[in-house]
């Protein structure tokens, strides 16, 4: 049996935001493929160190803030900035996640104000609530997960497509070379 794909996805964001509640799920059938995901829930309260470490170790990221905690949502551009440091090359595959819509009367961050956020950051944007999706529903938090995932592997086949032309192009500049000295 075919063994199933694994991609390493990194939560970050302040304390309190709901990171554990977002990372139930560990294994996925996405789009007729098995996933299997590992998931490392990080500490709100890590310091730089410990952060780079973990965003070195990931394959894709989800930053989240709570949508009644102001703070937290302006704790994600540094973050970014952080990621964007510590990852080569540049736009790693991330998700932005607006936790907590179910408590919309105390909401102080705007639904489009998180979407400028992600358009400013090339990625995908939702808004849910990790205490009530439903385990199984296949809810925003499980939507935000998969869409991390899939944006991993349509990464992974492009790399995979530039490796084999970079590789051709060698036997044939080895080739090349070999007949440029034949017949010299
Ligand atoms: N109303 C509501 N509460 C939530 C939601 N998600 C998490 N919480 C609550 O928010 C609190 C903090 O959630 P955690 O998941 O522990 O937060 P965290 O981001 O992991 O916090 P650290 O581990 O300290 O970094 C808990 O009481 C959760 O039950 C949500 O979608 N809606």
């Amino acid at each position: 049996m075919a063994k199933s794909p694994e991609v390493k996805l990194a939560v970050f964001g302040r304390a309190g935001v709901g990171k554990s509640e977002s990372t139930y799920r560990h294994q996925a059938n996405i789009d007729d493929e098995t996933v299997s995901m590992e998931i490392l829930d990080t500490a709100g309260q890590e310091d730089v160190l410990q952060k780079e470490g973990h965003m070195r170790w990931g394959d894709g990221f989800i930053l989240v803030y709570d949508i009644t905690d102001r703070g937290s949502f302006e704790d994600v551009a540094p973050l970014k900035g952080l990621l964007d440091e510590v990852k080569r090359p540049k736009h790693v595959p991330l998700v932005l996640l607006g936790n907590k819509a179910d408590l919309d009367h105390a909401r102080q961050v705007a639904t489009e104000e998180g979407e400028r956020l992600a358009a400013d950051m090339a990625c995908a944007f939702y808004e849910c609530s990790a205490c009530s999706d439903q385990v199984g529903t296949g809810g925003g938090v499980a939507e935000a997960f998969h869409e991390l995932c899939r944006e991993i592997r349509r990464r992974r086949a492009v790399q995979g497509k530039t490796r084999r032309r970079s590789s051709t192009t060698h036997v044939k500049q080895a080739i090349n070379k070999m007949l440029t000295k034949i017949s010299s």
